[in-house]
């Protein structure tokens, strides 16, 4: 069995769960389950806090597990990052107080709260900047007005709690991060379960194509299809048939969702008809 840790609380979990549903695994109806064993799949799932999973696969407990790159790096376990999975993004940044600095170099001597205290003094190190840090559990944005810290280092999403704080971002994001599947990197290295991480990973790679792509059909005249499949240029090639009405083909091709519209326009204007497009459940490119 393929042992996979799973956020059970927080951004991460809910999203993290959907995708396993997507990818054709049975996920827990019930919030206070810890352990699942999806036989029919031969995996076990492992319901554990964001904040522990690079933990359990560092350790060689759990072969693989899904968490976000900032709590990776945090924790510096034995751990290393397999696959994007898209969803949970955000930035890791420095705010303070208009006027408290304007760059990493001015936080010498200052305190710095955070809740990810691991990654805060490797970049202060990487700085030579010395700093005091401080660890929250949380809410760290209120460390500030209570006088605990002069500057936090926090998730960044939307950047609404930090103007509600009437904080500012200082300088450049330490870190771009969204959800990744992890597997260990310690003694033993990836252990015996290679083929079976190798199907999981596919299976998931799946659903972010299935999210990201649809599946677009249309009939051209032969004599405009360079041009037509210039615009649908699929990812390897787009399969061209003949139709029975001489001098016409049809075309299909996998395009981007976020372009689908434009590019049924283009084709629109460049005289292709019967132009559809279908959403895709699930593949394997
Ligand atoms: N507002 C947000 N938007 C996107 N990602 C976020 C946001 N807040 C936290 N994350 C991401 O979620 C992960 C942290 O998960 P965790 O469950 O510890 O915190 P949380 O989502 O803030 O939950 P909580 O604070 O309620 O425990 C990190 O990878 C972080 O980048
Ligand atoms: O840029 P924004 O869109 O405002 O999102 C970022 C905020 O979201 C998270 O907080 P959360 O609500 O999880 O509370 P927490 O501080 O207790 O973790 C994070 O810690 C930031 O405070
Ligand atoms: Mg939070």
């Amino acid at each position: 069995m393929l042992r996979i840790a799973v956020p059970n609380k927080g951004s991460l979990s809910e999203p993290a769960s959907a995708m396993l549903h997507e990818a054709g695994y049975q996920q827990r109806k019930d919030r206070r389950e810890l352990v699942l064993s999806d036989t029919e799949n031969e995996v076990e799932f492992f319901f554990l806090r964001p904040r522990d999973i690079a933990v359990y696969v560092g350790s060689g407990k759990l072969d693989i597990g899904i968490t976000g790159r900032d709590l990776l790096l945090d924790s510096a376990a034995d751990a290393e990052e397999i696959l994007q999975l898209g969803f949970a993004g955000s930035t890791f940044r420095y705010a303070a107080r208009p006027g408290t600095a304007s760059d990493v170099s001015e936080f010498e001597g200052m305190t710095v709260a955070t809740s990810f205290p691991g990654l805060v003094r490797s970049h202060l190190a990487e700085h030579r900047v010395d700093a005091s840090v401080v660890r929250l559990d949380g809410a760290v944005e209120t460390a500030i007005q209570l006088g605990v810290a002069e500057v936090i280092a926090d998730v960044v999403e939307t950047g609404t709690t930090l103007r509600n704080a009437g904080l500012e971002i200082i300088s450049q994001p330490i870190l771009q991060s969204e959800a990744v599947v992890i597997r260990g990197t310690g003694a033993g290295g990836p252990g015996g379960e290679d083929s079976k991480v190798q199907q999981f990973l596919r299976r998931m790679q799946g659903v972010l194509v299935a999210r990201r792509y649809v599946m677009m059909d249309y009939d051209i005249r032969a004599e405009r299809l360079e041009a037509a499949v210039a615009l649908t240029p699929g990812l390897e090639s787009p399969t061209v048939s003949p139709l029975h009405d001489q001098g016409w083909v049809a075309v299909r091709s996998m395009v981007r969702t976020k372009e689908a519209q434009r590019i049924m326009d283009d084709l629109y204007d460049l005289g292709a008809r019967a132009i559809l497009t279908t959403g895709i459940h699930a593949c394997r490119l």
